[in-house]
This record gives structure tokens, sequence and C-alpha cells, in this order.
């Protein structure tokens, strides 16, 4: 039976991914996963690596379809591109012969705005990204940080829904990267868009997210664990990592999330 039609922006209803290898195998990426994410909640993904979880990211966003199974945003049956979602990948994808404020105004211009309003939409979330000053900038004479800020500001400028954010803030240094996920909760907290967050760092995701969904060791990857985090918002991520209920709740989903990293260790040791 398929689950109910409610409000959930998201609704994964037995998702199964399949690729053919390049030796022309069947693998299944993802088997069966069944996740529903409320609207405007924070849901962070975690699980060892290689184990599915752009793919679900991937299905989500439209960017590929299930093999069996089904996706439905704000209940219906997603077909093609998810139009109500932004999408924010590890390595941003900024054009490197537009300036800032150009990059910022993109999806604006995709989605058919005239350049001068989407310009000045731009320039506003630029504004509030602390990237003002730096409209006229390249890409390249950006720091990490920055760049990553105009990615934000490129996605948030086309007001979606929902944000699929692919491990957004992994190649930064650990104090900007800090800085960022500061912003980030900043700026959900005032819009409460429903965010789906891929990250390898379960710190990262008990510190930003609502509910914590832990997926197990590849193949056949499925949902082993789903954790609510009840910290309490406004959270400072300067010191929240020492809350003895972070500590609680880091322990208890790492002791599942450690088990399926070891077994992803041990079946990639067998195939090499
Ligand atoms: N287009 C594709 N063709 C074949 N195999 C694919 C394709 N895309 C993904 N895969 C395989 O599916 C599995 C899951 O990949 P995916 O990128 O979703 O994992 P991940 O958990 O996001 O990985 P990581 O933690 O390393 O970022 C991997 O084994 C990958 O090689």
């Amino acid at each position: 039976m398929e689950p109910d039609k409610g409000t959930a922006a998201v609704s994964l209803h037995r998702a199964t991914k399949c690729f053919t290898t390049p030796a022309g195998k069947d693998y299944t990426a993802v088997h069966e996963i069944t996740l529903e994410v409320q609207e405007g909640t924070f849901v962070a993904i975690v699980g060892p690596s290689g184990c599915g979880k752009s793919t679900l990211l991937n299905m989500t966003a439209g960017l590929t379809a299930p093999t069996s199974g089904t996706v439905r945003i704000y209940g219906q049956p997603l077909r093609g591109i998810n139009r109500r979602a932004a999408y924010i990948f590890q390595q941003d994808a900024l054009l490197p012969w537009k300036t800032v404020l150009d990059n910022a105004a993109l999806g604006l211009v995709f989605r058919g705005r005239r350049t001068d309003e989407a310009r000045e939409a731009a320039r506003e979330w630029l504004e509030r990204v602390g990237l003002g000053p730096f409209a006229d900038r390249y890409p390249f004479q950006l720091s990490g940080g920055m760049r990553k800020r105009v990615a934000i500001a490129q996605s948030w400028v086309v007001n979606p829904d929902i944000l699929l954010m692919d491990e957004p803030f992994s190649a930064l240094d650990v104090q900007t990267r800090q800085m960022m996920e500061s912003e980030l909760l900043s700026l959900w907290s005032s819009s409460r868009k429903t965010v789906l967050f891929v990250t390898h760092d379960l710190e990262e995701a008990i510190a930003l997210a609502d509910e914590v969904v832990v997926l197990s060791a590849a193949p056949a990857s499925r949902v082993v664990g789903r954790f609510p985090v009840d910290l309490s918002r406004p959270r400072n991520l300067m010191d929240i990592r020492t809350d003895p209920r972070f500590v609680d709740l880091y322990r208890t989903i790492w002791s599942i999330l450690r088990e399926e990293v070891l077994k992803s260790y041990e079946r990639s040791r067998h195939m090499a």
C-alpha cells in the first residue's frame, strides 16, 4: 500500500535504485527505502561511504528516477526534475566566467526572470550572506567559504520549498565550516524550508538537524535508524558538541553507524 499523501514535503516509498556497472552487472545501490520528511524539518542523512546517500538525494531532486518504488513531493508523484527543490553540491557549481552577482542570479534567469530583476533579487541575497561588497568579483577571487555563500545565495534566491544539500561544507576548513553551519541554521530558522542534508560527519548531522537518518552499508542500502534530535533551538554551534544531550545522542547513533561503517570497510576489502 502507498503511504498517506499527507503534508510530507518528501515521501519515498520503497524506492530502489539499480545501476549497471561498467562490467555490465546489476548493482543495487539503495533498496526499498521508505522515508517521509515533513514540511519545514531539517533532516540529516548519514551512512558509510558509497552507501547511496547521493543516490537518495538525486532521486528526490528528480535527477535520477527510482528503478522501482515512488518519490512524492508534497503528495505528487515526481516526474522529471523536482521544481520545488534547489540542490547544493559538495563542489559548488559556480560559473567561472560570470561575476558573483550573475552567478547568484543564475537560477532566476533560468526560470525566465528578466536579468535586471534577477540581479536585484540576487543582490539582496548577497547582502544577506555578507557578500554585498563582492558582487562584481569572479569566483576564482573568493575563498572557499565565500564561494559556499554564493552557492547558498544562488539556491535561496529562487525560494525553493526544499533544499537538498550534499556534503556542502565538507571541503571547508573546520572554522569556516562552523561559521557556514551557523549561517545556514539562522537562514533556515527564519524560512523553515525543508532540508535534506547529506553528510559524512555525524557531529554535523546532530548539530544541525531535527532528525538523523542512518543508512546501512552498501550494497542495497536501507534505512537502519531514524533518530529525532531533541536539542533546543536556536543552537549555539560553538558549544553544542559538549552538551550532555548531544554526547548521549552521538553515542546512541554512532553505535548503529559504527556497525555499518565496519561492514562497509570489510566489504570493500573483499571487493579489492
Ligand atoms: N550512475 C551510476 N552508475 C553506476 N553506479 C553508480 C552510479 N551512481 C552511483 N553509483 C553507485 O551507487 C553507489 C552509491 O553511490 P552514492 O554516490 O549514492 O553513495 P554516497 O553514499 O553518496 O557516497 P559517498 O559517501 O562516497 O559520497 C556507489 O557504489 C556508486 O558507485
